[in-house]
């Protein structure tokens, strides 16, 4: 675990000292858009036109973050368009690598040994957390974006001439309300597990796996009533749900303390993830072996002896009753 300073790798877990024990995630630093002509995005730079064979991303099977991007390429069909690359699940001194372990085959582009190798050929003196996903543009040598919240949102539309796919998970009448409740299920539960897990006092521990209960309570609730978060529609916020739901049980429960109940234990969330978890091509995006290795192995503050253990028996493919 560590970050660039100046262009130099230093070796350093969070710092919780200056945030009363609190994880603090840090904001993404590329933030360019592709559209489908070229033109600029909500941020960035103009330039990043919509094509085939053109973009690439980097990815950690084991990151829900870079989980979103990998759902978008397959839910709207780009995976012959968009090539990737898969880090090993070990983020250990140097970070994340290329070394090899199952789907993680290396660096493709360029047989970097690092991810940090991908940033520094951007910019040689970057200073920042070396983080995935990453999606690079193979034409200008550029990251376009490492933000996948926005990643997801290019991948939603821009490419729909080329696919065909019109399918819309950020319809125009719901940009509001799927905000909405982005805003609480990212605080409370895609990060509120992080923050659970990465507390260093017990009130930042406290706090964070408070609010994630309520808001699981509040989820369990909710799917009684809708279908999907935003009703009989699925979006954005329920690809963006599903990620920490994969990993709740597996991970979370015991490595992160989130242990007041598993995801099983609430009828209307389980039925409700494994209905997204049985959409056509879903379950090719997830690896538990990255997934339950990367967390148990990497975090030698949480684990230090790095053992892994196994697996609770879960059955995804049990059929899910809903609609
Ligand atoms: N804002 C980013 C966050 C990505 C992120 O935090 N990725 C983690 C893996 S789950 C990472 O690469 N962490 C390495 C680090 O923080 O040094 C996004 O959503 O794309």
């Amino acid at each position: 675990m560590g970050l660039l300073v100046n262009g130099k790798w230093s070796e350093k877990w969070y710092d919780t000292s200056s945030s009363d024990g609190k994880f603090v995630r840090s904001t993404a630093g590329f933030r360019n858009w592709i559209t489908r002509d070229g033109s600029a995005g909500a941020t960035g730079n103009a330039g990043f036109k919509a094509e085939s064979g053109r973009y690439h991303l980097y990815v950690s099977l084991a990151c829900p973050w870079a989980h979103r991007t990998l759902l978008f390429r397959k839910l709207k069909q780009l995976s012959d368009h968009i090539s990737v690359d898969v880090v090993h699940p070990d983020m250990l001194n140097d970070g994340w690598t290329f070394e090899h372990r199952g789907p993680a085959k290396g660096d493709s582009l360029f047989n970097s040994k690092f991810l940090r190798d991908i940033y520094l050929r951007v910019d040689d003196q970057m200073s920042g957390r070396v983080t995935v996903p990453i999606l690079w543009d193979k034409h200008t040598n550029k990251i376009v974006s490492n933000e996948s919240s926005e990643i997801i949102r290019m991948f939603n539309s821009a490419f729909n001439d080329i696919t065909g796919n019109t399918d819309d998970y950020w319809p125009t009448e719901l940009h509001d309300d799927i905000d909405a409740v982005n805003a609480r299920i990212y605080s409370n539960i895609n990060n509120g597990v992080y923050k659970a897990g990465f507390a260093t006092t017990q009130a930042a521990y406290d706090d964070a796996v408070g609010a994630l209960f309520e808001t699981m309570d509040w989820l369990e609730t909710h799917l009684a009533e809708n279908r999907y978060l935003l009703g009989d529609r699925i979006t954005e916020a329920d690809w963006r749900l599903f990620p920490t739901l994969v990993r709740f049980d597996p991970v979370y429960v015991l490595h992160f303390k989130c242990n007041r109940n598993r995801v099983v234990d609430f009828p209307n969330i389980w039925a409700y993830a494994r209905e997204l978890y049985q959409w056509h091509g879903v379950a090719d995006t997830i690896n538990l072996d990255h997934i339950v290795r990367h967390y148990h192995y990497s975090h030698e503050t949480i684990n230090p002896n790095r053992i892994i253990p196994i697996n609770p028996v879960i059955d995804w493919n049990e059929p899910h009753g809903r609609g």
